[in-house]
């Protein structure tokens, strides 16, 4: 295989089809009857390629696709014009279950582990890592079973080499563990810092300062989602905090990757941080409120959007 130059390639190592159940009234615990169902294929960094492909982005995919169930990815791809850059192992990809109560307005998220990966799996990947370059990689979501917890900073490491930038989306220990390579920005959401922290974050104030804490660890920017609450965009120099408008959700899955596709497309139009914030804000609420099947004029969605979220600087 030759090397390839794209605008960004994102990683996904653990993707999943996201099996979302629309249940009125959902109840745990209780006899829950669906109302409708459908499948799409997802994964964190499989998202974030779908809404970077919309939004006019040359943008190609790797990490691992069981070979047993493939096609609604590759109707995906071929239908976004994404690169697949996929190595295919044995087994299937992950199925999770979301399950979205239009009544109580809530979404329900049930992950599954994800199929096994070998040495020579990993081996096969990091091989086609290297024919892959781009001005910015995404690496996003949780490991497969066995992968180390520390791929994210050999990773991270072994492609700065190649002087792009790098964003990451994960928790927990590979979190933690890829800190020390140092991403260009990082997307937690509240829960996931807090956890990576180990205090409680209780407001916007302490999430700031949380997010500076990172900053100084050397993580130029660092972006914090928190839900309905919007999000904390925080450099060395400035802070700001962007706020959705009140919108009709309609699944929430997804909302953290459409942000981190935000920002990347903010990155390519060289966006000051309250721009990107603004932007990044705006293709969340954009997949609030659809489910993924792609609107009919993406940009000119996004531009409607942009005027509804409210941004202000932080102390
Ligand atoms: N219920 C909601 N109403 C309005 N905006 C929301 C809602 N949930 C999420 N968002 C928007 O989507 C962004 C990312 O969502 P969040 O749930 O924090 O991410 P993640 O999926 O990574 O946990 C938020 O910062 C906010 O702008
Ligand atoms: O890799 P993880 O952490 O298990 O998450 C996978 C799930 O996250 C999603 O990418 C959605 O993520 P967000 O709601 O955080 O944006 C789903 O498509 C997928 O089922």
């Amino acid at each position: 295989m030759k090397t390839e130059q794209f605008s960004v390639v994102t990683v996904t190592l653990n993707p999943a089809i996201d099996r979302t159940v629309t249940i009125p009234n959902f109840t745990a615990g209780g006899v829950n009857r669906v109302e409708t169902a459908r499948n799409n294929a997802g994964g964190k960094g499989v998202n974030v390629a779908a809404m970077l492909a919309e939004s006019g982005i040359r943008v190609a995919v790797t990490g691992f696709l069981g070979r047993e169930n493939t096609s609604s990815f590759e109707e995906l791809f071929s239908h976004r014009g994404i690169a697949d850059h996929f190595v295919r192992v044995a087994g299937q990809t992950r199925t999770g279950i979301k399950v979205v109560d239009p009544v109580l307005h809530q979404t329900t998220d049930i992950n599954f582990p994800g199929a096994s990966v070998s040495a020579a799996d990993l081996a096969a990947f990091t091989h086609r890592l290297d024919m892959l370059h781009a001005d910015c990689f995404v690496l996003a979501g949780s490991l497969p079973p066995g992968a180390d917890p520390g791929i994210y900073r050999e990773l991270i490491t072994r492609l700065r080499l190649r002087g792009p930038r790098i964003v990451l989306d994960a928790s927990g220990e590979p979190l933690a563990l890829a800190l020390e390579a140092r991403p260009n920005l990082i997307k937690p959401n509240i829960h996931e810092l807090s956890e990576l922290l180990g205090r409680p974050l209780p407001d916007t104030a302490a999430v700031v300062e949380a997010a500076r804490e990172l900053v100084s660890r050397g993580i130029e920017t660092v972006v914090v989602s928190m839900g309905k609450d919007g999000a904390c965009f925080v450099t060395a120099r400035e802070a700001v905090v962007a706020r959705p408008p009140r919108v009709e959700v309609r699944s929430t899955v997804g909302a953290g990757d459409a942000m981190v596709a935000g920002l990347v497309a903010a990155q390519f139009r060289q966006c000051p941080l309250a721009d990107a914030a603004r932007l990044a804000t705006a293709f969340s609420v954009h997949a609030l409120t659809r489910f993924a099947d792609g609107a009919a004029d993406f940009n000119r969605s996004i531009e409607a959007l942009l005027s509804q979220v409210t941004v202000s600087l932080s102390q």
